[in-house]
């Protein structure tokens, strides 16, 4: 039986060792470069209507300027572009991990212009790690920064809860892989699969550390309920077969009351009431105290329950028990995770912008993307275990910069566009776009040095291996798309482990809050997805009433088929015929003892009424 240690050690080891480098060694020699004459200063702040945007800042009016504004800032000579990697270049010894930001074109002015900006946004960042409440629209403090160093929790409450539970997490992954604690009624005679019930913060982690770290031959394997799609559900059950039995079902949700999850539980329960199976037994929450998940699995006596903490938000939740439980449990070093993440925060904590490689970041976006989200970013990792990266960022960077007012009311519609797969599998199929096609993005390539674990390679023609490839064709097109005024951020880590990982995630939460900074925006907060989440259930109240109407209908003698019109008016609801529409189309597809006749091209032409009435039935 594989044991846990060296994958999880107690909270008090949790101490990343000092990095060699001090803030002023990592300090660089300047050197200036030349850049062209014809480059334009940027806005320091985000532009408030398209008629400051069409403005440069040197008075001229759009149509007067340059249609391609960025060619003088886009450096080609050879020489001086290397003196740009080498005066620009980010490394961070102990983590062996780089930013290179010298394919994205900014200018010194601009640096000088964001500098107060920046040291606002640090100023920042220093008062929401202090506990401050940084979500100011849900009262709420921001606290994923304390989860890698709880020392720096703003009191011992806190400090307690984050050590308890990483304790906890540690001891429950540890029983689960050493059969301590096994399935009732396996013969396997422990667990052998983990099915992660969770959607958007509560799966995107998971499922990117999970692709880029679980070994080969797990202790335990993880499959994901990440939706409420009835078909995806019933085939992963399928997948797991008689191994559910054997498999540990983790519901996460820091709200306790996401319908798709709710859902995937249901669903989940009754496979294991089909085969016999006692839920209980196998379940564990990831949940807020007291939420209706955390109350429903105490009250069914579930195995476990972990904390989700109110100051976590779901998309900076990877290193609390969402992401640390089920990584625990395939056998992934959690405690390097959690370095590599308290190492780069720390890195990316210095007012030095320079040597802060989340500020560079964040000041290349504002660049390439004119601090308004004009341009999307590409990321591009050139690792097939990174493949979720740009899926996981999507939501990290958009769902937190995504958003129509700023922190002053104003309507601002900001964002930034988030998308890519990895390389060099894209290569063959969108790049063609980004080098020749619509100038709309800049890239993030993401480099991994090690190619493959030592006393693995070989040349597969002389000279030259498999991974040389993958590294000619990031380098190749790197080259290729800046030849072509496509701009590009390269970030290097030396190989995918649970350090870099760790790294990689605090480096872009930091990113992403240092940016919204820049654009005086509430980085944490998501009004935006309330508003679908409030229609999509107006529509299934809709449908109720739908069915009550057709069932009133059908209860008649003889049955009195309704129009599509007669229905919306019995509703009251002649607005929403279109959806009426909709929703009897579904239902009839999905053999709901529900008649329509007519012709669906012509939806005015059906007639409807359900097969069975029910005298009895409330569906109000
Ligand atoms: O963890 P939960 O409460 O179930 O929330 C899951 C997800 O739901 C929402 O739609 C939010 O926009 C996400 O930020 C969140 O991660």
């Amino acid at each position: 039986m594989a044991s846990i240690s060296g994958v999880c050690s107690p909270s008090s080891t949790l101490r990343p060792r000092r990095s060699l480098l001090s803030s002023k060694s990592l300090r660089r020699d300047t050197i200036s470069l030349p850049i062209g004459p014809s480059v334009r200063l940027r806005h320091a702040r985000p532009p408030q209507s398209i008629a400051d945007l069409s403005r440069s800042t040197d008075g001229t009016s759009a149509a007067e300027a340059p249609v391609e504004k960025k060619v003088g800032a886009i450096e080609k000579d050879p020489i001086n572009l290397w003196h740009r990697y080498v005066d620009w270049l980010y490394q961070h010894k102990e983590l062996g991990l780089y930013v290179d930001v010298s394919r994205i074109g900014f200018t010194d002015e601009f640096f000088e212009r964001m500098e107060p900006l920046l040291q606002k946004a640090f100023r920042a960042m220093q008062d929401l790690e202090k506990g401050a409440i940084a979500n100011p629209d849900e009262g709420r403090m921001v606290g994923h920064y304390w989860l890698r160093s709880p020392k720096l929790a703003p009191n011992s409450f806190l400090r307690l809860q984050i050590d308890k539970t990483l304790d906890a997490i540690c001891n429950f992954a540890d029983e689960i892989i050493s059969a301590k604690i096994k399935p009732p009624s396996s013969p396997a005679g422990r667990f052998t699969q983990v099915l992660s019930v969770g959607i958007g913060g509560s799966a995107l982690g998971p499922q990117f550390v999970a692709a880029a770290l679980a070994p080969d031959n797990p202790p335990l394997k993880i499959r994901f309920i990440d939706n409420t799609d009835p078909a995806g559900i019933d085939h992963q059950i399928a997948q797991l077969g008689p191994e559910l039995a054997s498999t540990l079902v983790i519901v996460i949700s820091k709200s306790g009351g996401t319908p798709e999850t709710r859902n995937g539980l249901l669903e989940v329960q009754k496979a294991f009431r089909e085969a016999g199976l006692n839920f209980s037994k196998q379940g564990v929450a990831i949940t807020q105290e007291n939420s209706l998940l955390d109350n429903t699995a105490r009250i069914e006596g579930w195995l476990a329950r972990f904390p989700m903490f109110d100051w976590v938000g779901g998309r900076t939740s990877e290193m609390s028990a969402v992401g640390l439980l089920p990584a625990a449990l395939q056998g992934i070093d959690i405690n390097e995770m959690l370095v590599g993440a308290s190492l780069m925060d720390e890195a990316t904590r210095t007012t030095v912008v320079k040597n802060n490689p989340a500020a560079l970041l964040a000041l290349c976006w504002y660049w390439a993307s004119d601090g308004v989200g004009s341009k999307d970013m590409v990321v591009l990792p050139y690792k097939d275990s990174l493949l979720l990266f740009s899926r996981y960022l999507q939501q990290l960077v958009m769902e937190s910069l995504g958003k129509e007012f700023d922190l002053d009311g104003n309507r601002v519609n900001q964002g930034l566009t988030v998308y890519g797969n990895k390389g060099s599998t894209d290569q063959h199929a969108y790049i063609q776009q980004l080098r020749e096609g619509v100038h709309n993005f800049f890239v993030t390539f993401i480099e991994v040095l090690r190619d493959r674990p030592p006393g693995h390679d070989w040349e597969l023609e002389p000279g030259v291996t498999c991974g040389d490839y993958l590294f000619g064709m990031l380098q190749g097109t790197r080259s290729a798309l800046y030849a072509n005024n496509r701009e590009s951020i390269s970030v290097t880590v030396q190989e995918v482990n649970p350090r870099s990982v760790g790294a990689l995630i605090a480096l872009y939460e930091r990113a992403v809050g240092i940016y919204a900074s820049l654009v005086n925006i509430n980085a944490y907060h998501q009004p935006g997805v309330e508003a679908g989440k409030k229609a999509a259930a107006e529509v299934l109240a809709l449908q109720k009433r739908v069915l009550a109407v057709l069932n009133e209908a059908s209860c008649k003698e003889p049955v009195e088929p309704l129009t599509i019109d007669e229905i919306a008016d019995r509703c009251h609801e002649p607005e929403q015929i279109e959806m009426i529409y909709k929703i009897i189309a579904h239902m009839a597809a999905n053999d709901r003892a529900l008649i329509a006749e007519g012709s669906c091209g012509s939806p005015r032409s059906i007639k409807v009424f359900l097969g069975e009435c029910n005298v009895d039935e409330l569906y109000v």
